[in-house]
């Protein structure tokens, strides 16, 4: 059996390797001719994979059996396609929803530094409230920020109470989360959810987070917006036309990170897990590995607290012990204009450093630290 796996795919050889013979390729590079000859596909959301991709590749006798994406997000696979072609396909829900919060936290907690203001005076909107949304609004109530939620998939299931509609968001949240996945069409689309005339409804001081999918917001007016009278706030880990994203608007965003916003080991060796439990129930096979045997030490896993600083700030300082947000805004900033914005974008992405998750980390508080035991644990960090 040949196995194509996507470059950028930790814990590959380990999980795969028994099953079959390995190939590596960089994501952007498998189109239909790489499938030739291949068993099983293991990709993240980089790889297209639509329907002519995939009738090509058939026409030309690909033996593709099954895909795997290591990724939450689905919309770069045509699964209706993949269907009809009698090809299985798994995704992996979830798998870096946790690192999606870190990177959350860690930026508004970098822009409340930066701008003088506290997570505590904050309204936070969330919109889209699945694992990642649902996540976020676990750990920030736990810690006493108020949140507004909008998801109407869920308010129709499950009925609307808990939920509010996304022109109250707009109009009563000072921070709006997106945490939408692509959808291009039906009742609930989210292409362009945030169109020029939404944003130009964002109240003046408002910070928009887009960590779900660039097309969800049009990239066009936002920047128009941050480059008239610069009265809102972006961050932007997600773009229109990745890994070709408008420079422009890359120097407006206050935080400008390319499309890493889940990528802790953590959550990307999940995602490979996932796929390979999945592709041994394809087989038939038991899946003898387990995630644990993936996971590596992390390089800082303990840390004491004495005291002095408040509980934002304790939590701020902890974050950055595992993942500080500025390394990649940085770096794209950096890699960006020094190799052009294609493979600048994709360098970061390439070379992406070692980056854990908070709930890696356990801290141990002293006695004048220890006020803050449990708000520290709602945000999410284990205690000693
Ligand atoms: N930036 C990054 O690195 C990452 C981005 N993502 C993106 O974030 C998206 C969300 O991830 P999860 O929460 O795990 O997915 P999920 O499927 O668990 O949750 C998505 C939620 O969005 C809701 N939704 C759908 N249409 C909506 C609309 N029009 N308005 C408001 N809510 C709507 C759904 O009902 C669902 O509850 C993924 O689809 C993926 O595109 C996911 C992981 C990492
Ligand atoms: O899981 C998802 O959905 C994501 O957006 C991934 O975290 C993105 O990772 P790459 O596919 O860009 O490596």
């Amino acid at each position: 059996m040949r196995i194509l796996v996507d470059a950028n795919v930790p814990g590959a050889e380990a999980c795969f390797g028994p099953l079959g013979e390995l190939e590596r390729r960089p994501g952007r590079e498998i189109d239909a001719a790489a499938l030739q000859d291949i068993d099983v596909l293991v990709i993240r959301s980089i790889t297209r994979l639509d329907a002519a991709t995939l009738d090509a590749a058939v026409a030309r006798g690909s033996r593709l059996r099954f895909v795997g994406t290591c990724t939450i997000g689905t919309d770069h696979v045509d699964q209706a396609a993949l269907a009809r072609h009698g090809i299985a396909f798994a995704s992996a829900p979830g798998c870096n929803a946790e690192a999606v919060v870190d990177f959350v936290l860690g930026s508004l907690l970098t822009l409340a530094e930066r701008q003088g203001w506290r997570l505590a005076e904050r309204r936070v909107g969330i919109v889209g409230v699945g694992n990642v949304g649902g996540r976020l609004q676990a750990r920030l109530r736990a810690i006493g920020i108020a949140c507004l939620a909008c998801d109407p998939p869920r308010a129709e299931r499950e009925g609307s109470e808990g939920f509010a509609t996304l022109d109250t968001l707009i109009d009563e949240c000072d921070v709006l989360c997106l945490h939408t996945p692509l959808v291009r069409e039906g009742p609930h689309a989210t292409h362009h959810l945030l169109d020029a005339q939404r944003i130009a409804e964002l109240a003046p001081g408002t910070l928009l987070l887009n960590a779900g999918r660039g097309d969800c917001v049009d990239g066009a007016a936002m920047r128009q917006r941050l480059s008239g009278s610069g009265d809102i706030t972006a961050v932007l880990d997600v773009w229109e036309g990745e890994p070709a994203i408008d420079p422009a608007l890359r120097d407006l965003a206050a935080i400008a990170t390319p499309h890493i916003a889940g990528h802790s080991l953590d959550g990307k060796l999940r995602g490979t897990h996932q796929i390979y439990t999945a592709l041994c129930r394809h087989l038939g096979l038991p899946a003898r590995l387990g995630l644990d045997d993936l996971l590596p030490q992390s390089p800082v896993s303990r840390l004491v607290l004495e005291g002095g600083l408040d509980a934002e700030e304790t939590l701020r300082l902890c974050l950055r012990a595992v993942y500080d947000v500025r390394r990649d805004h940085d770096s794209l900033l950096r890699e960006s204009r020094r190799l052009g914005m294609v493979a600048g974008f994709d360098a970061c992405r390439a070379n992406y450093p070692l980056r854990r998750e908070l709930s890696t980390l356990t801290l141990e508080l002293g006695e004048a630290a220890s006020a803050h035991a449990a708000w520290l644990q709602g945000a999410g960090l284990r205690l000693a």
